[in-house]
């Protein structure tokens, strides 16, 4: 279940996978909550180390504070200023706690202040009372550790209340009656679609990399129906005080998962609001009077547009967070955001005294211009600032801000290896099947379409590799399904689009594999982050065809990276073993697919046939063809059986021969030895950060990458040749060229140090 027991710690939380399975995200609700704050007893034991960027946060602070002012008040007054935060740091480092306990902080503060019937809802960024200093220890290593019981509903954490502002009116929420119209967006409000300038491409990245993104704009004053003085006076629920949004569902179950951890013996509530449930039951949900609702804009939007009473309350939220924030905000997506954005910011007032918390890894990454467009003087290079500063007009974020970057040059996780496959397209299902045997563990593969996941879904079914395919096409409930199969099994294989590659937090996922470059270095990083979470080691490996290679040096350039991704180590004894049985397979998908188009086809004609109470002309129909057809049939039928039959039996039979040698420590430790139990890998995989071979390999191999690198000796012949003054599409064919017998070189170096 979703729910997490008492006094659990951070650490434990980091392990404990989140229960996707549906039944658990249908019952998604308030008793979750209740039953959690119900049951605890020993929450006190809990201990939470502070998420590296939430100290960050503390430690931001005006340069002259920095020396005035201790470490622990300089924190202290960035917890609790109440400032809008700007936040970049690594995947896997904590983002969601660094947003989720000051909002919890900040909900439980408002909550005894309004008890007191005191209710500015600002705190002094001077203010040094927020937190209890007894909540505050040093732990072993002295780090500042805040105990998570502040946090806790008692009365004497929540008794600070020193307002800089008068309360304007509240809002009055004893009446019973609600508003049953549905909302209709105003005419004045420009909507995204009626807006072709800012229409967006999908293929079009790199111009949207280079400006940026621009759904979103502000528009001040905006009255909306819905939003109706007298209307939301007749409310009779609780008050809605913080909204988390996030692009995906699954990511919007998942923190809903975290908060609850934390909310332990807290009478604060949460709804999670996402698409491809049920809407009426989350409707249900929503009447009870979460304090924090946690959505996807779609559903969001539509509950808002139906007039739903709880989401009315949105321009009067304390705190909004936005989870994902630059792919939310980016160009053609979530045309919803931009909606809800106006409604949330059409209060001037309440604005003023909200919270909003934007975070993402990738947040401050810039793309630099491709060489040939830094000398048009109308094109602007992006920076990090401009980035920020445009974040800051979309969303509406207050002057009072603090912007958090924390993190490294390269963009990725500090504890990520990262490698690359250098193959031809057809090669790239060798090498997938080849790294799933030789380095059994939780591997999730990114592919960058649908289409592609279906057919390495087919294939590696073949090869009885039992991968979970996880895309948007498919039905939500089966996504959660998919998610909870892969959480529940070490050595499990999930192959997915784009849609997981941001935000999810699955226990020990050990490979990232890339089957496709991505279409963004965004994404590379995203998809790299599902491994190397918490402190854990983790492995991403790249595969590039020589389509691809162009993307690749542009992904190369964006991640600042000088040198290229180390190859990563392959054995070609191996690979004969591996191209038999990855070849056999394919041929016996192909059979598969094409019986199965045709039972298709012709259920298909039968089907329609019936429904227009049609019969099959007598005449036309021929004893002699129909008797073939059958034979056809079963003929087809028989050789699939015997290629499963055959194909079984390859399996069987280990990938290793017995005199198979290798230069490479790849026969035993946690990743290597594809015969462990799963058991066996179960047990290790907390210590996959020492014994993880995989990662210790490709280091090793790296440095000899970097010498190889070094002898194959690639001069630009641009300079020469620009004396016969090449036009751009002949410098780019030439340098096409260049790379290519670069990737060729460098391929057949590759191949060299295998030997
Ligand atoms: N203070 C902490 N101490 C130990 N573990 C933590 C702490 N904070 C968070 N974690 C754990 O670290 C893991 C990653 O956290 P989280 O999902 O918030 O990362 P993130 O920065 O949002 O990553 P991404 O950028 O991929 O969304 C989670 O399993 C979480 O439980």
């Amino acid at each position: 279940m979703g729910k997490k027991k008492a006094g659990q710690s951070a650490e434990s939380l980091a392990s404990t996978p989140i229960d996707f399975t549906p039944d658990n995200v249908e019952n998604l609700d308030l008793d979750a909550a209740e039953e959690i704050g119900e049951s605890s007893e020993n929450h006190t034991d809990s201990k939470l180390e502070t998420p590296p960027i939430l100290e960050e946060v503390g430690n931001q602070s005006k340069e002259d504070d920095v020396k005035k002012t201790s470490r622990r008040k300089r924190k202290k007054k960035a917890i609790k200023g109440r400032m809008d935060i700007i936040g970049a740091a690594e995947t896997g480092s904590g983002k969601t706690l660094a947003f989720g306990i000051p909002i919890i902080h900040g909900i439980l503060l408002d909550k005894g202040r309004e008890a007191d019937g005191n209710d500015s809802g600002l705190e002094s960024s001077d203010d040094e009372e927020g937190i209890d200093e007894d909540n505050v220890s040093i732990d072993e290593e002295g780090v500042e550790v805040l105990d998570p019981s502040a946090l806790y509903l008692n009365g004497e954490n929540l008794e600070d209340s020193d307002e800089e502002e008068d309360e304007p009116k509240e809002l009055d929420f004893e009446t019973e009656e609600g508003i049953q119209e549905p909302f209709e967006f105003p005419d004045e409000v420009e909507s995204f679609e009626n807006d072709s300038e800012i229409e967006a491409d999908e293929g079009d990245d790199e111009e949207m990399e280079n400006q940026g993104f621009g759904c979103v704009r502000v528009i001040k004053d905006v009255k909306f129906d819905f939003l109706n003085e007298d209307k939301i006076q007749k409310y009779p629920r609780r008050k809605l005080r913080a909204l988390i949004i996030t692009p995906t569902r699954e990511l919007a179950v998942q923190i809903n998962s975290h908060l609850l951890a934390v909310l332990v013996n807290t009478d604060i509530k949460t709804a999670v609001v996402v698409g491809g449930m049920s809407s009426q039951k989350q409707e249900r949900v929503l009447a009870r009077g979460p304090d924090i609702v946690i959505g996807t804009p779609g559903r969001l939007w539509e509950l808002l547009q139906q007039g739903n009473h709880h989401l009315c309350q949105l321009p009067y939220i304390r705190y909004l967070a936005i989870d994902e924030t630059d792919r939310m905000v980016e160009r053609g997506h979530f045309q919803e955001l931009t909606k809800l954005l106006e409604v949330i910011n059409s209060e001037e007032s309440a604005k003023e005294k909200r919270q909003t918390f934007v975070f993402s890894a990738t947040l401050t990454m810039i793309h630099k211009l491709p060489k040939r467009m830094n000398f048009k003087k109308k094109v602007v290079q992006m920076t990090s600032e401009i980035k920020i500063e445009n974040l800051v007009r979309m969303i509406g974020i207050k002057k009072n801000r603090k912007v958090v970057d924390v993190t490294r040059t390269f963009g990725t996780a500090e504890s990520l290896t990262e490698a690359k496959i250098f193959c031809d397209k057809e090669e790239k299902d060798y090498y997938l099947y080849y790294l799933l045997k030789q380095y059994p563990g939780r591997t999730l593969v990114f592919c960058n379409s649908i289409d592609c996941v279906r057919r390495l879904n087919n294939l590696f079914s073949i090869l009885q590799c039992q991968p979970q395919p996880l895309h948007a096409s498919m039905q939500q409930k089966q996504r959660l399904k998919s998610l909870e199969r892969f959480s529940s099994n070490p050595r499990a294989l999930l192959l997915a689009t784009d849609v997981a590659a941001r935000g999810l937090d699955i226990p020990n996922i050990q490979h990232v594999i890339h089957y496709q470059v991505p279409r963004t270095a965004e994404t590379y990083v995203h998809r790299s982050g599902r491994t190397a979470r918490a402190t854990q080691e983790g492995l991403s490996v790249l595969f590039i065809d020589s389509s691809e290679i162009s993307k690749y040096h542009q992904l190369c350039r964006t991640l600042n990276r000088e040198t290229e991704l180390p190859p990563f180590p392959t054995d070609i004894h191996i690979m004969k073993q591996v191209r038999e049985r990855v070849n056999f397979a394919r041929n016996l998908e192909k059979k598969e697919h094409t019986t199965r188009k045709q039972n298709v086809e012709e259920d298909w004609w039968k089907k329609m046939a019936k429904e227009s109470m049609l019969d099959l002309d007598e005449e036309e129909y021929d004893e002699d063809f129909d008797r073939e057809k059958k034979m056809k049939a079963a003929r087809n039928k028989r050789e699939i059986n015997a290629m499963r039959a055959q194909m079984t039996q390859m399996l069987k039979k280990p990938l290793l021969s017995s005199n198979f040698s290798s230069r490479y420590p790849t026969q035993s430790g946690t990743l290597v030895n594809p015969f462990q139990s799963a058991q066996d890998l179960e047990n290790s995989v907390g210590s996959v950060r020492t014994n993880n071979k995989a990662i210790n390999l490709v280091k090793k191999e790296s440095k000899d990458f970097s010498k190889l690198v070094k002898t194959v000796k690639i001069k630009p012949p641009l300079s020469r040749t620009s004396k016969k003054k090449m036009k751009g599409f002949e410098k780019r064919k030439l340098r096409r060229e260049q790379e290519k017998k670069r990737f060729l070189k460098e391929r057949e170096a590759e191949r060299r140090g295998e030997m």
